[in-house]
């Protein structure tokens, strides 16, 4: 039985309960009117790209086909609806209830960590009405949040470049528990590197960093004895038996330093011991927060000390973090300063140590900190990234398609809210130079586009807009993840790390004018010539003709 291979949603809140009350009452009323069993299509899909860019990342799939594998509606819960709903309705529809799960349901959908455009199903869902209905809410609750994060974090990968660490530094900031545990998980799916979440990395695998917290520095006072245990090199053959003295003699040798000299005089002693007591519980990987008193006059020179200490035995300091002022400028003094020291004492390495900058970093400082010119090899980023500040919510809906076989239509007077109906088919176009060109949607009995073959694309809703396009790779969206007992073989749900992996090979694979921050050019999204006539007719058969006055 496939329910039982697949474990439940990674939050146990998430019950068929977590839905809204109007998916039970409309469950009821197509079941009083005998019309539960009746066989419907429904697409998810979003309108529009967040925050004013021309990319979406799916993500949350995975936590829907758990959902609904796993999709039973307990007794306890039934006892609640039953005294939630009216009185009037039938202890029959309990029953019903008690007895559906999802073995009729069949959910089809692009790959999880794709690069989506609005208008095109991210899900198609197919079963009994009632049934699918219910489904409605927790799936855009997961598919919502999760798509939406992965897209901040994709678009922060896509401004700092490749080569930047990224660190999701957001749980404290995080809308409550959920919030931060997926914030965690999808960041990583849109190409962050690791969390400082630790029950994220531990649920999900996610690499796990950080480094320390003012409070550690400042909880040193200038009088503080470390307690110092003779310490051994890297290689176990010697032993430091006053490491505290050989920082203070580094210390000494950086203030007589000619090149040195001008940027520092006394340093914060308080500092200095707070950065030794660090580097001697964790030599191998020595981290410090350089912005406590004073980056230039303290922090830097500080941190030099001890890490060359740290050189004479063998350790390489892993490097520094600024979580204050003018980071541009603050990175690059940084870096002159490991640099003359490297030339002056001859460390290999010691001028490309890693500078990690931290403090209500966003998109936008990033951006101007690429401008500006900056030695920032690592970003940590909280609270805009985990909070999704410039965009609180994705517009993913849950629309019918189609029912009894019979194609439905949603009008709206506002033609982007107009759905498009009908079973579809959903292909990736790609065109003469490896760059995905349009995504096409058609209805599911139509002949799919196929490569070298010539296939009119046309716009939805805009009759002018058309273009005729021989596609060089052909690429099916939608695929099968969840079948329920009808034999139809699945996708398996692949490990964390591949979907991340796709996310970042699909950015890279998109042409750099979808993916700039400023005036993006819009990718296209398009339907056949069928599908474009059924639409139309559709719409004038459903649109009432008024009556002039
Ligand atoms: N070179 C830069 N260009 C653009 N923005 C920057 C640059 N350096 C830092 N920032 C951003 O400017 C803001 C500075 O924050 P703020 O004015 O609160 O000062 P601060 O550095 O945090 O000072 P403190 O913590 O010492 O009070 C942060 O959001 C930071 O990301
Ligand atoms: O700035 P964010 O992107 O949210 O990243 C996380 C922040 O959390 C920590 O400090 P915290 O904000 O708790 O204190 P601080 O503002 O005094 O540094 C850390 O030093 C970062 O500044
Ligand atoms: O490890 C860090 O440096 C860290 C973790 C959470 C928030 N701010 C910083
Ligand atoms: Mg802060």
């Amino acid at each position: 039985m496939e329910a039982e291979k697949i474990q439940g949603p990674t939050n146990p809140m998430v019950t068929p309960l977590l839905t809204d009350l109007y998916q039970f009452t409309m469950a009821y009323a197509y079941w009083k009117g005998n019309k539960h069993s009746e066989p419907s299509v429904f697409d998810l899909f979003f309108r529009t790209n967040p925050f004013g860019g021309e990319y979406t990342i799916f993500a949350g799939l995975e936590e829907c086909i758990r959902f609904i594998a796993n999709f039973r509606i307990g007794e306890e819960d039934i006892a609640f609806l039953r005294q939630s709903l009216p009185p009037t309705c039938e202890d029959a529809f309990f029953e019903y209830l008690r007895g559906i799960d999802c073995s009729n349901v069949q959910v089809y959908a692009v790959a999880e960590g794709s690069v989506v455009f609005p208008k095109v199903p991210l899900m198609r869902i197919e079963g009994p009405v009632a049934v699918v209905q219910l489904l409605e809410t927790p799936f855009l609750n997961l598919v919502n949040f999760a798509s939406l994060v992965a897209t901040n974090a994709a678009r922060h990968r896509v401004v700092a470049g490749e080569s930047k660490l990224l660190l999701e530094f957001g749980l404290r900031r995080a809308q409550g528990p959920d919030g931060g545990i997926s914030a965690s998980k999808y960041c990583y799916m849109g190409g962050f590197d690791a969390t400082s979440n630790v029950a994220a990395a531990k649920l999900f695998g996610i690499p796990l960093r950080g480094t320390h917290s003012h409070a550690f520095v400042s909880s040193f006072m200038s009088t503080d004895e470390i307690v110092h245990k003779p310490f051994c090199s890297s290689d176990g053959l010697t032993t430091c038996e006053d490491f505290v003295g050989l920082v203070q003699i580094w210390l000494k040798k950086l203030q007589c330093t000619e090149s040195l000299r001008a940027s520092f005089g006394e340093t914060n002693q308080s500092e200095l011991k707070a950065f030794t007591s660090y580097a001697l519980a964790f030599p191998s990987n020595f981290l410090a927060l350089v912005d406590t008193y004073d980056v230039v006059r303290s922090g830097i020179p500080n941190f030099c000390a001890v890490a060359l200490a740290l050189n004479d035995f063998g350790y390489k300091a892993g490097g520094i973090r600024l979580d204050s002022g003018d980071l541009a400028y603050l990175s690059r003094e940084s870096r002159r300063f490991f640099c003359a020291v490297e030339k002056e004492f001859g460390v290999p390495g010691f001028g490309k140590l890693c500078i990690t900058a931290s403090n209500d970093l966003n998109e936008k400082t990033i951006d101007a900190l690429n401008q500006q010119g900056h030695e920032v090899d690592s970003y940590g980023i909280g609270t805009n990234l985990v909070t999704c500040y410039a965009q609180p919510a994705l517009g993913c809906v849950f629309k019918l398609v189609e029912i009894n076989k019979q194609p439905r239509i949603k009008l709206s007077e506002n033609v982007s809210k107009v759905s498009i109906p009908c079973k579809k088919r959903c292909f990736r176009l790609f065109g003469k130079e490896g760059y995905p060109s349009v995504d096409l949607m058609t209805g599911v009995n139509e002949p799919p586009p196929k490569v070298s073959e010539r296939i009119l694309c046309r716009d939805p809703f805009n009759e002018c807009k058309r273009a005729y396009m021989e596609p060089q790779r052909v690429e099916e969206l939608l695929k099968c993840y969840w079948s329920g007992d009808s034999g139809t073989p699945r996708e398996e749900l692949p490990p964390i790390k591949k979907i991340r992996d796709r996310c970042i090979q699909q950015l890279n694979q998109l042409r750099p004018d979808h993916l700039r921050r400023v005036e993006p050019t819009p990718y296209k999204v398009s339907v056949s010539a069928k599908l474009y006539d059924l639409i139309h007719f559709l719409w004038l058969n459903e649109a009432p003709i008024g009556e002039l006055q």
